[in-house]
């Protein structure tokens, strides 16, 4: 049996690409009561944390998870609370080249766990203050680390992406793939 253990309904579509059948149990976890780290470390340290919570409740299964978070100069960009922190986040991603970073995790039965991180650069257009603020209202932003959905509205944002496109959108499903077949 596969366990997803990730809310998130892109990371189900994604995962649908790579195994026929799996069921779904978000981990839930408190993401502020993680330490201070840098980027890479902390996607790793949260993927590793929600993979553990659903592995510990299902013994026999293989289990799934996976964190993104957006960095702009070393520091991290989480998902905005209220339009305000979107404007001020996409403000500062305007013009300019940031990294996706998705930390993956899985955890098979046999208590054996495989960790990775996979990074994308993304560089943004230049953006006016009405394109922002269009794009915030659409509503788009809320939910997103980084305040953009490349999959959505937010591809008017991008002028060039380096990396995997499906890191971006939350599951790096080819690396994904490879990991899963290594175990077999
Ligand atoms: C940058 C970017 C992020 N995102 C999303 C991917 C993730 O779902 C979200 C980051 O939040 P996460 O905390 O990684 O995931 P989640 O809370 O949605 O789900 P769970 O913890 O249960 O697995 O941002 C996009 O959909 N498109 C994008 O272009």
């Amino acid at each position: 049996m596969i366990i997803l253990a990730s809310g998130s309904p892109r990371r189900q579509e994604l995962l649908r690409r790579v195994v026929p059948e799996f069921s779904v149990e978000p981990a839930q976890i408190d993401e502020r009561a993680l330490p201070v780290l840098a980027p890479r470390a902390y996607v790793q340290r949260l993927a590793m944390t929600k993979c553990a919570t659903v592995a510990q409740r299902h013994p026999g299964a293989t289990v799934i998870a996976a964190d993104t978070m957006v960095a702009f100069n070393g520091q991290l960009l989480g998902k905005p609370q209220t339009a305000e922190a979107a404007t001020a986040m996409l403000e500062q991603l305007s013009g300019q080249t940031h990294q996706v970073h998705t930390g993956m995790c899985v955890a098979w039965p046999d208590k054996t766990a495989r960790q990775v991180v996979v990074t994308t650069e993304v560089t943004f257009w230049p953006l006016t203050s009405v394109e922002i603020a269009d794009y915030v209202a659409t509503g788009e932003p809320l939910d997103k680390a980084g305040a953009y959905g490349i999959q959505g509205q937010g591809a008017l944002l991008v002028k060039a992406i380096k990396g995997d496109y499906y890191n971006v959108v939350g599951l790096p499903i080819s690396t994904l793939a490879r990991l899963l077949t290594a175990k077999q």
